[in-house]
């Protein structure tokens, strides 16, 4: 970084110059040396394309599929795990540090009850993590930030409807985290089907008031707030994802090779591929990241510091009771 001189080139201007328009190149220099942190969490049943989606969004080979397998031809039994992996992506001279938590084997045990547990309990301990950091008497200048900022959540394209699985883990997820939906495999329903897959998937979202981000709020602009509508009309995302490049008239491309032609992934006719790349990365990242500590850490810190001063207060008031009742016992 340069030391910016006013602008005739001496120390005192005569023309009143102080140069606090430099602070938005000092934080632009600071946050480009710390980069900046974001955690994606992937939660869907086992082979609907979510590592090749991830890798697809970030246009670099991230994760690997667990099993690679079709669950409707090959369904076993397991438990969910949480599995976090970290990269560091560079553009420009941007970098982007990315954990993704993948949670492989998520609905494919034969009893799914509580599913969602392994999820919520990662998601509260990172924030629990950070929590403890930030109360310790000698706080750190940087608490690294594990705490979950997307939950992306796949659907899968059964033409009907959220399962019960689904009804279930998106209540507790959207309660703590910015869940943002999308349907997986979309390429294996006609266009036809996806718009009225979404319909039934939103009046769902509607019935069992599940809170989907991105968030009404007060402090938007007008341009920010029609933004978000629009984002909300077509949410679930009806993705496909490949990393693989196919040739369609003559041109390399991103894409699938079906039974019935080809499937361009950035194509916006053929999928929402483009929008949810655009939503996630390009409009709403920084956005995410401050929903996640503003809204869902915010709640759970001051959760747990009524809690602490409630325990507090009742181990107080309960000493108080003993010492006085000890007294009246001496009398
Ligand atoms: N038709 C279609 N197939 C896809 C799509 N995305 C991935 N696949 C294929 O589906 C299979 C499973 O994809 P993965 O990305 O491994 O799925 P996953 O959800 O990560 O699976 P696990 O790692 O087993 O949990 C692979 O053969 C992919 O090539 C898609 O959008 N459409």
């Amino acid at each position: 970084m340069s030391i910016k001189t006013p602008p005739d080139n001496s120390l005192i201007s005569p023309t009143g110059y102080v140069g606090f328009d430099t602070i938005t190149s000092q934080i632009e220099h600071r946050l480009l040396k710390k980069g900046f942190q974001f955690n994606i969490m992937v939660v869907g049943h086992s082979g609907l394309g979510k590592s090749t989606l991830i890798n697809t969004l970030f246009a670099s080979h991230l994760i690997d599929s667990a099993t690679g397998r079709d669950i409707s031809k090959d369904p076993i039994s397991k438990t969910t795990e949480i599995k976090v992996s970290s990269h560091s992506l560079v553009e420009d001279r941007v970098r982007l540090n990315i954990n993704v938590i993948d949670t492989p084997g998520f609905g494919d045990q034969v009893n799914n009850d509580k599913v969602w547990e392994p999820m919520v309990k990662y998601i509260k301990e990172q924030h629990s993590q950070y929590l403890r950091r930030e109360l310790t008497a000698q706080r750190e200048r940087f608490i690294p930030d594990t705490r979950v900022h997307a939950v992306l959540y796949f659907i899968q394209p059964n033409g009907k409807g959220l399962t019960q699985l689904d009804i279930a883990s998106l209540k507790r997820l959207t309660e703590i985290a910015n869940v943002v939906p999308v349907i997986a495999k979309a390429d294996t329903l006609t266009m036809d089907e996806r718009a009225e897959f979404r319909e039934i998937i939103q009046r769902q979202f509607e019935k069992f008031d599940f809170k989907i981000y991105p968030y009404q709020s007060e402090d938007l602009t007008e341009e920010e707030l029609e933004l978000n509508e629009s984002i909300r009309s077509i949410i679930p995302f009806a993705v496909v994802g490949s990393e693989k490049e196919i040739s369609v008239n003559g041109e390399l491309v991103r894409g699938r090779k079906t039974r019935w032609g080809s499937i361009v992934v950035e194509d916006i006719n053929q999928c929402e591929f483009v929008f949810l790349r655009e939503f996630l990365i390009r409009t709403h990242l920084q956005d995410l990241i401050e929903t996640t500590s503003l809204v869902h850490y915010e709640g759970f810190r001051s959760r747990q510091l009524i809690a602490l001063k409630e325990n507090a207060s009742s181990r107080a008031s309960a000493t108080h009771m003993a010492q006085t009742s000890n007294t009246m016992l001496q009398r």
